[in-house]
C-alpha cells in the first residue's frame, strides 16, 4: 500500500507547512507498526492564470495509477474521525493505495471530481487549501492512533 497527497499550491516555509510536517512526521511514526506507511506529498503548481482544467490535468498526472481517489471537497461527505480511520483500514487490509486530493483557488475541475471513488468534507463552509492540507495531515495523524489504540483521540 502506499498513501499519497496531491495538493495544489506550494506550501512556503511557515507556520502551516511545520504543522504538515509535523502531523505527517507523527503519522509516520504511529504507521510504522500497524501496516501504514509514510504519506508522500506532491504539491502542483499550475501556470498562474492556467484555470481549474490545466491545474486537473498536472493533478491527474501527479495521481498513481490504480490509486483510490479521495477527493477533499466541502460538497463531499462528512464522516467521523473513527469512519475517516476505518475507511483507512479497509485500504491498507486490501492492499489498496489511496491517493488524496486537494483542490486549488477555484476547486477541483468536475471531470476530476468525477473520477473520485470517495469525496469527502471538513464541514460545509470552504477552508483555504492550505488549511485543508493542514487538517488532512492531523485527520491522518488521527486515524493512525485511532488504529494503534492510543489515546489521542477522545469520542
Ligand atoms: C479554496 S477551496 C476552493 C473552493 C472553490 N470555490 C470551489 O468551488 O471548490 C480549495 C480546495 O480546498 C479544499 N476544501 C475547501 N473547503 C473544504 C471543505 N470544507 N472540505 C474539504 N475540502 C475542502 C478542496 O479540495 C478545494 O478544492
Amino acid at each position: 500500500m502506499r498513501i499519497d497527497i496531491v495538493a495544489a499550491g506550494r506550501l512556503k516555509k511557515g507556520p502551516e507547512a511545520a504543522m504538515v510536517d509535523d502531523y505527517l512526521a507523527r503519522f509516520a511514526r504511529t504507521g510504522r507498526g500497524i501496516g501504514l506507511p509514510p504519506v508522500g506529498l506532491a504539491e502542483i503548481e499550475g501556470r498562474r492564470g492556467g484555470g481549474m482544467t490545466a491545474e486537473a490535468e498536472l493533478i491527474a498526472r501527479a495521481i498513481p495509477a490504480g490509486a483510490a481517489l479521495v477527493m477533499l471537497d466541502e460538497r463531499g461527505q462528512q464522516v467521523t474521525s473513527p469512519e475517516f480511520a476505518a475507511r483507512l483500514a479497509g485500504f491498507r487490509d486490501a492492499a489498496r493505495d489511496v491517493c488524496f486530493v486537494i483542490g486549488g483557488a477555484d476547486g477541483l475541475d468536475p471531470a476530476l471530481r468525477a473520477r473520485a471513488d470517495w469525496q469527502i468534507a471538513f464541514g460545509s463552509m470552504v477552508w483555504p487549501h492550505l488549511l485543508v492540507r493542514v487538517m488532512l495531515a492531523e485527520q491522518l495523524y488521527r486515524a493512525a492512533t485511532i488504529l494503534a489504540g492510543s489515546p489521542y483521540h477522545r469520542d
